[in-house]
């Protein structure tokens, strides 16, 4: 069986640039690499509606947090078979965010911290119910709200369909949501975590180095 490597943070952090950096570092080390980004937009009929309802479409569906934290949890149900057929055909299988990335916006969207109800209720739908695999490290990318939505604003004007959507405008949202992580972080939810500063180089060889060997 694989290892479970999944990378979190804020939108704008950088994750899918880290992601890219550590899948061709953890091919330089031999291993053999799957890596998926969750919503899994135009794949998933849930991650389409998360898609739509983010940029104010559905009526009050997006602010609902227990039904887009559904919406979430049905696309990765979705991809379990897929999920466990990466995992018993690679080394590692890299997710570009995942559970956590649902325990964190929701418990920020409701004013909630990492040990409330919504973090708990999380927990329960997707590991327990869904029967999600767990993750072995998750990769808490760092960065400060002001980095991140900068990030995210310059992505935006840089990139076709890529206008910020209805959490990425939140600046107190994103406040919020980063001392969640740094709370699941600390707590080791669900896994040991790993926090990387997001605002220097990424060492994309020895994260490579230290999960395969
Ligand atoms: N270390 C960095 N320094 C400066 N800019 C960066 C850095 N990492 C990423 N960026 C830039 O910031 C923007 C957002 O990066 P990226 O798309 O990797 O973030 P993300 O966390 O995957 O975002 P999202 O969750 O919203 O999809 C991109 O324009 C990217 O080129
Ligand atoms: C997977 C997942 C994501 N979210 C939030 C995080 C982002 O603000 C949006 C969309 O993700 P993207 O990376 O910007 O495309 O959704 C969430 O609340 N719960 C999740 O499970």
């Amino acid at each position: 069986m694989g290892r479970l490597v999944v990378i979190e943070g804020l939108d704008g952090a950088g994750k899918r640039t880290v992601s890219a950096a550590l899948t061709a570092a953890l091919h330089e080390e031999g291993a053999s690499v799957a890596t998926l980004a969750f919503p899994r937009y135009g794949r998933s009929v849930h991650a389409d509606f998360i898609r739509e309802a983010l940029h104010r479409e559905h009526g009050d569906l997006g602010e609902s947090v227990y039904g887009m934290g559904l919406l979430y949890a049905l696309d990765r149900r979705g991809a379990l078979d897929e999920l466990n057929a990466a995992l018993r055909d690679n080394d590692v299988l890299l997710l570009d965010r995942y559970v956590s990335s649902n325990a964190a916006y929701g418990a920020a969207r409701l004013r909630q911290d990492a040990n409330g109800e919504f973090v708990k209720w999380v927990r329960e739908l997707e590991i327990a119910r869904f029967g999600l695999p767990v993750p072995d490290t998750q990769i808490l990318l760092r960065v400060s709200a002001e980095v991140a939505a900068e990030r995210a604003e310059r992505r935006a004007q840089s990139e076709v369909d890529r206008a910020r959507d209805v959490f990425e405008t939140d600046d107190d949202l994103q406040v919020r949501c980063a001392a969640v992580y740094d709370q699941l972080a600390a707590g080791s939810w669900l896994s040991e975590w790993r926090v990387v500063d997001g605002t220097t180089i990424f060492d994309a060889t020895g994260t490579a180095r230290a999960l395969v060997h």
